[in-house]
């Protein structure tokens, strides 16, 4: 009911306060039945209490003249306070830039490194970024050409030949190729030094949807997170076209299923609030929201049927 708007403005600020929103793992398949009641009703309205989370950030260095071209999107920015920085070389303005943000894990605040696909202009930085943050794996969630518009450049070699990109060198070891994803393994080099990379590449999830069945991302976490064990020393790299949508969904699902291990509650809402801080629009839209909730509800009800993964 209204009475002069009041009750609506209270409500507002109300809403604005509210950071999280705990569900008990016993409670939670009732908890998604009444969300998704009425074609997703509440569902819907929890989504947009997330709208303008972090928007009042300021993104200046992707705003520069310089920098400009290295976005993707125009909408799509880096905040300055949680934007990762590259070395700068002397001094250039704008050279320490790169389209990126650290966003929170389950095992350390700096966990992730969310980043736009890379543009061709921008391979190298990306490269020069994977080698200074000392990054050990890179996750993929784009093909780089969708409908027939680059989503992505290919950064990495297209064979067994070593490719360089600006002084880093980079071979591909070996690939494993499944039916929703690809691994591989890179060596990268930088003088004389020379490290192991693990690119894992999703292939299958379009751009503003969400994997089909959800379960196919229930099991790319898992082979993901069991060839990866935490460092809080290595972020590791994760990105799809403008790096906020897929990666976003990707990463709620990586801290949700490592939660329940130990806990009996998860907050969805306050894991996107959370990352929504640092990087904006991380899980773009409803739709992705909501798969979110339905990986975790076919993992409770134990429907993930790993063998056939
Ligand atoms: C309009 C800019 C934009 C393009 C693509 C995406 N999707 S993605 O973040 O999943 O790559 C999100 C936003």
């Amino acid at each position: 009911t209204h009475n002069n708007g009041k009750e609506d403005t209270l409500s507002i600020a109300e809403s604005e306060l509210i950071t999280s929103r705990p569900i008990k793992l016993k409670d939670f398949s009732e908890h998604f039945r009444i969300m998704s009641a009425d074609s997703d009703f509440r569902f819907s309205e929890e989504f947009e209490l997330l709208k303008h989370v972090g928007r009042d950030k300021p993104c200046n260095a992707a705003d520069l003249p310089v920098n400009r071209p290295k976005n993707r999107f125009t909408n799509i920015l880096p905040y300055d306070h949680s934007r990762v920085k590259l070395l700068p070389t002397d001094d250039e303005d704008g050279s320490d830039f790169i389209n990126s943000n650290y966003i929170p894990g389950y095992n350390s605040p700096r966990e992730f490194i969310v980043t736009q696909g890379p543009l061709h202009s921008t391979r190298d930085d990306f490269w020069r970024m994977a080698w200074e943050q000392n990054s050990r794996a890179i996750v993929m969630l784009t093909r780089c050409i969708e409908k027939g518009r680059e989503k992505c450049d290919h950064y990495w070699p297209y064979d067994t030949q070593p490719s360089f990109y600006g002084d880093i060198q980079v071979t591909i070891l070996n690939e494993s190729q499944y039916p929703d994803w690809t691994i591989a393994e890179f060596k990268v080099m930088r003088g004389d030094q020379s490290r192991i990379v693990r690119h894992f590449h999703f292939t299958t999830w379009p751009d503003f949807g969400v994997p089909e069945p959800p379960k196919t991302l229930v099991k790319f976490v898992r082979a993901f997170r069991e060839r990866c064990s935490p460092d809080s020393n290595k972020p590791i790299i994760v990105h799809c076209s403008a790096g906020v949508g897929r990666s976003g969904t990707f990463i709620a699902l990586d801290r949700i299923l490592q939660r329940i291990i130990k806990y009996e509650s998860v907050d969805i809402f306050g894991i996107v609030y959370e990352m929504r801080r640092e990087r904006v629009w991380m899980v773009q839209n409803e739709q992705q929201y909501i798969c979110i909730h339905e990986c975790l509800l076919c993992v409770l009800e134990g429907k993930e049927d790993l063998m056939d993964s």
